[in-house]
C-alpha cells in the first residue's frame, strides 16, 4: 500500500491572493481544511463552512499565525437559507475571489440498496448544495470576476460500483460548472471541477474503507493515493492568473485512475 503525503513544491508566489476573498466548505477537515489553509498561507481572507464549530475552530487555530485570515461559520449546506446569509456576510466582509464547493460525501451501497431518501439526501448534499452555494456567491464573484472550484471525485465519466447516487451528483455538478462558465464567462468568472482519486482522510476512515485501501491503491497506475496538500495547491492554482483561462473543465488529479483499471470497478456491496 502506497498512502501519500506528497507536498509539491510550491508554485505561487506567496503574497498572490493578498487583498483577495475565499468561502470554503467543509473547511474544518480534510482536503477542505487543506485548501483553506494553503489559501491563508497566500493571504487569502478565507471563510470556512461546516456543521461542527469545533472543528473549524482548530481550521481557525492552525491558520493563526498565516499571512491571511481564517474565519468561520457554522452551518449545514443544505439549509438554503442559512447558506444564503452566511454567504452574503462572507461577501459583504471580504469579497469572493474564490467558492470552493468541497462540503460532500455519501454511503457506499448498491442501488438495489439505496432508498429513495437516502438518493435525495445524496443529492440534496453534493448537486442542490453546490448549485445553492453557486448562485448565492454569483454577485460577488461578478464584481471580483472570480473562480469557483467544485471538489468532484475521479472517474465521474464512466462510472462507479457502490456509489451511484454520487456519481450521478457529481457528473450533474460537471453539467451545472460547464453551463455556468458559459452563461457567466462574460461576467469573467470562471468554473471547474477537481477530481481527486483515493485521499486518505477523515472521510475515509471507517473500517470499511480501511480495508479497501489496498485495492484502491492497487487500482490507481501510479501506485498511490492523492494528498489533500496536491488538491489544494491545484485549486490554488485555479483561483491564480495562472488559471486565467481555465473553465469548464474536470481536471481529475488521481495517478491516471479514472483512465484504468480504476476505483470504479471497486465492489460497491451485494445486491443480495
Ligand atoms: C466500503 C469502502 C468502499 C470504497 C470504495 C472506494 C471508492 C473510491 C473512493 C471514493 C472516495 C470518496 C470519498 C469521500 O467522499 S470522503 C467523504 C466521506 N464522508 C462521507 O461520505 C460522510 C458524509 N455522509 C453523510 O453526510 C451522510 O451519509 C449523507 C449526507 C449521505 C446522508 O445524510 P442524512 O443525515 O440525510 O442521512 P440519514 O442518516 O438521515 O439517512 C438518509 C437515508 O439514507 C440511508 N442510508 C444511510 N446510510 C446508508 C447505507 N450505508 N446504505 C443504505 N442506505 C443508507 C438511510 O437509511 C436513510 O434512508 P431511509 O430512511 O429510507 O432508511
Ligand atoms: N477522501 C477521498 O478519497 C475523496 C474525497 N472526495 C470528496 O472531497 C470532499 C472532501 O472530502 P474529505 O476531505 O475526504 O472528507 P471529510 O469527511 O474530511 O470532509 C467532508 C467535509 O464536508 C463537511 N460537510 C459534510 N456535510 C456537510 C453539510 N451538510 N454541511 C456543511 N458541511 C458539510 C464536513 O464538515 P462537518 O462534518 O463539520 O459538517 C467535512 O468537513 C467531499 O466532497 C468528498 O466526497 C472526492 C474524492 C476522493
Amino acid at each position: 500500500m502506497s498512502v501519500s503525503d506528497f507536498t509539491p513544491q510550491p508554485v505561487l508566489r506567496d503574497d498572490i491572493f493578498n487583498g483577495q476573498g475565499a468561502v470554503v466548505s467543509g473547511a474544518g477537515s480534510g482536503i477542505g481544511r487543506a485548501i483553506a489553509l494553503r489559501l491563508c498561507a497566500l493571504g487569502m481572507a478565507v471563510t470556512g463552512f461546516g456543521r461542527r464549530e469545533d472543528a473549524l475552530k482548530e481550521t481557525a487555530d492552525l491558520a493563526a499565525d498565516m499571512p491571511g485570515s481564517f474565519d468561520f461559520e457554522a452551518l449545514n449546506v443544505r439549509d438554503t437559507e442559512a447558506l444564503d446569509a452566511a454567504m452574503a456576510r462572507s461577501g459583504d466582509r471580504h469579497g469572493i475571489n474564490l467558492l470552493v464547493n468541497n462540503a460532500g460525501g455519501q454511503f457506499f451501497a448498491p442501488a438495489t440498496k439505496i432508498s429513495r431518501k437516502g438518493w435525495d439526501s445524496v443529492l440534496d448534499l453534493n448537486l442542490s448544495a453546490v448549485f445553492s452555494a453557486t448562485k448565492s456567491a454569483y454577485p460577488y464573484l461578478k464584481a471580483a470576476q472570480g473562480a469557483v472550484v467544485n471538489i468532484s471525485l475521479s472517474g465521474i465519466d464512466r462510472g462507479s460500483m457502490g456509489l451511484a447516487h454520487s456519481v450521478a451528483a457529481r457528473a450533474g455538478v460537471l453539467g451545472l460548472t460547464r453551463t455556468l462558465a458559459l452563461e457567466w464567462a462574460g461576467d469573467g468568472i470562471r468554473l471547474n471541477c477537481l477530481g481527486p482519486g483515493t485521499v486518505v482522510t477523515a472521510g475515509l476512515s471507517d473500517e470499511a474503507a480501511r480495508q479497501m485501501l489496498d485495492s484502491l491503491v492497487a487500482a490507481t497506475p501510479m501506485g498511490r493515493t492523492t494528498s489533500v496538500e496536491e488538491v489544494a495547491e491545484l485549486t490554488a492554482f485555479l483561483a491564480s492568473p495562472a488559471g486565467a483561462l481555465m473553465t469548464g473543465q474536470l481536471i481529475q488529479i488521481d495517478g491516471a485512475a479514472h483512465l484504468g483499471p480504476g476505483l470504479h470497478m471497486i465492489d460497491g456491496g451485494s445486491n443480495e
